[in-house]
């Protein structure tokens, strides 16, 4: 789906006042500084059709598997109607009272013992009325709802009620997105959008613990406290934030993307070609560029055109580790330039501090910014315990140019820092020399790093693209699900 229709349709959706900011009511009771009220869309039928397409291209990107579908009324149902009709697809509709006379039934519609119903929904909160919907359609029937796509999430918890219920929920614009759209538009203040931020971060309505005895997901106190977990978006603008780090975070935000691709390819072409076309998924490109047998000053040139494009940061997996004077010029001269195109390089800390001062000498001044390797992935490596530790250290102390860390779980509690994390597959295991891998949940959820680096598990994958999209959305979701979490 492209970003250019999705903020064309979040600022025509604030034209029509779809989009309220104030003190509203929720269906849970819940006060809510912001208001989506998609009821008016039936007054704006280009709108309508305009949302149809939008759920019907998620619907085929997803390849969605489904014998009929429903919308939850009310007013999601003009917009399965729609979508049914345009493409001739068989719908059920949900009554929400039964008549007193002729059949009674809750559910009019035709349906068949064992059908997949797919619901579509126009705006979540908890998931609640999803799943009201889905225990209609199938009490006293074989069937089940596997898959609901809805246009507006709230990011309150909807997604992870409805993943712990069996229901996959495919949101196509996300609360965060919409706050940064309207603010880039300057449709709304700063200080409105981290309000509402707040609002949403401290009222996610899913616990994994704390559901009540009719099923509906408990709302979770306020994290009040330090270990709240910053969204990128809100980490992109503290106020100590290296400018790369502020960037590369609000890129991830901004493209629902923890995604660096590692493109150890050896042909200049191929990698351009890999920068183009996984280019809208990835926040980042890492390139080892010492490995391409055709180099050429030309080549980073269309690879930092690229970056623009789509909107990547360009990050040079160099491992500086000499000393200082060297590494300076290392990173500056020699056939590379790398100072001259590459937003962030990385550096071993076994040198000592004058590693990050000769590196800092050159990147500073054009604004780069460098991650220090305080773990890595693969077996047996020495880079553990004391030592790791001592690389923190040294990151804290050069904080005008150490953006963060190379890591296979997050070492500081510093926001500011940003860990990223290779040796990534969609499997655990490992390659026969020693390279071992974890999954984009265990990453970014158990372990708390914040970007997932990942080369062959797109690289030789048979369809890249669709690759590096199951390691976006698991990345993303996985991400979604740890900011949900409640401070313990
Ligand atoms: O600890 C580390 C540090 C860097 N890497 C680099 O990441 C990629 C991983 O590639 P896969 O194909 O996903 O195994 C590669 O460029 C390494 O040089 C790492 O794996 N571990």
């Amino acid at each position: 789906m492209e970003n250019d229709s999705i903020d064309g349709l979040i600022l025509k959706l604030h034209d029509v006042n779809a989009v309220k900011f104030g003190e509203y009511k929720l269906k849970t009771g819940m006060m809510t500084p912001i208001y989506i009220d998609l009821r008016v869309l039936v007054s704006h039928p280009a709108l309508m059709n305009q949302v149809s397409a939008l759920i019907y291209q998620r619907v085929q990107e997803e390849e969605l598997q489904f014998d009929n579908v429903c919308g939850v009324p009310y007013t999601a149902l003009p917009l399965a109607t729609i979508i049914c009709s345009r493409h001739e697809l068989p719908m059920l509709i949900r009554r929400k009272e039964a008549k007193d006379y002729g059949t009674k039934r809750l559910v009019e519609g035709s349906f068949r013992e064992g059908d997949i119903c797919l619901i579509i929904e126009d705006t979540v909160t908890s998931g609640t009325s999803i799943l009201e919907t889905a225990e209609v359609l199938y009490s006293g029937a074989e069937g089940a709802v596997t898959d609901a796509i809805v246009l507006m999430d709230r990011e309150q918890g909807g997604v992870e009620y409805l993943a712990s219920k069996g229901i996959k929920l495919h949101p196509i614009i996300s609360m965060f997105k919409l706050l940064n759209v309207l603010l880039a538009a300057n449709r709304i203040d700063a200080q409105t959008a981290q309000s509402v931020r707040k609002f949403i971060l401290d009222n996610n309505t899913f616990s994994t613990k704390g559901e009540n005895g009719n099923g509906v997901p408990a709302i979770k106190k306020p994290c009040l406290d330090q270990t709240m977990e910053l969204s990128y978006g809100d980490r992109a603008k503290l106020p100590d934030v290296h400018p790369v780090a502020s960037k590369l975070l609000s890129i991830m935000e901004e493209k629902q993307s923890n995604l660096c691709v590692s493109a150890d390819v050896t042909i200049s072409e191929e990698l351009l070609q890999l920068a183009d076309s996984l280019g809208p998924k990835i926040c980042m490109l890492k390139t080892h560029v010492d490995i391409l047998e055709d180099y050429t000053a030309a080549f980073v040139q269309k690879l930092q055109a690229l970056a623009e494009k789509h909107n990547f940061i360009i990050f040079e997996d160099r491992k500086f580790a000499d000393i200082g004077n060297t590494v300076k010029h290392q990173y500056e001269g020699g056939l590379y330039q790398i100072s001259s195109w590459s937003h962030i390089v990385n550096a071993h800390a076994v040198p000592g501090p004058g590693v990050v001062k000769g590196l800092s000498a050159v990147g500073k001044p054009l604004g780069r910014g460098c991650l220090l390797i305080a773990q890595m992935s693969s077996q047996g490596s020495l880079a553990t315990g004391e030592y790791t530790k001592a690389v923190l250290k040294m990151a804290e102390e050069h904080t005008d140019f150490v953006i963060g860390f190379i890591c296979g779980s997050k070492i500081s509690k510093r926001p500011e820092f940003i860990h990223m994390t290779p040796g990534v597959q969609i499997q655990a295991g490992g390659d026969v020399l020693g390279q071992q891998y974890t999954t984009p949940e265990d990453v970014l959820y158990n372990k708390g790093s914040d970007v997932i680096i990942v080369g062959r598990g797109i690289l030789e994958a048979p369809d890249r693209l669709k690759a590096a999209e199951s390691y976006r959305m698991s990345g993303w979701e996985a991400y979604t699900k740890r900011l949900s979490k409640v401070a313990q």
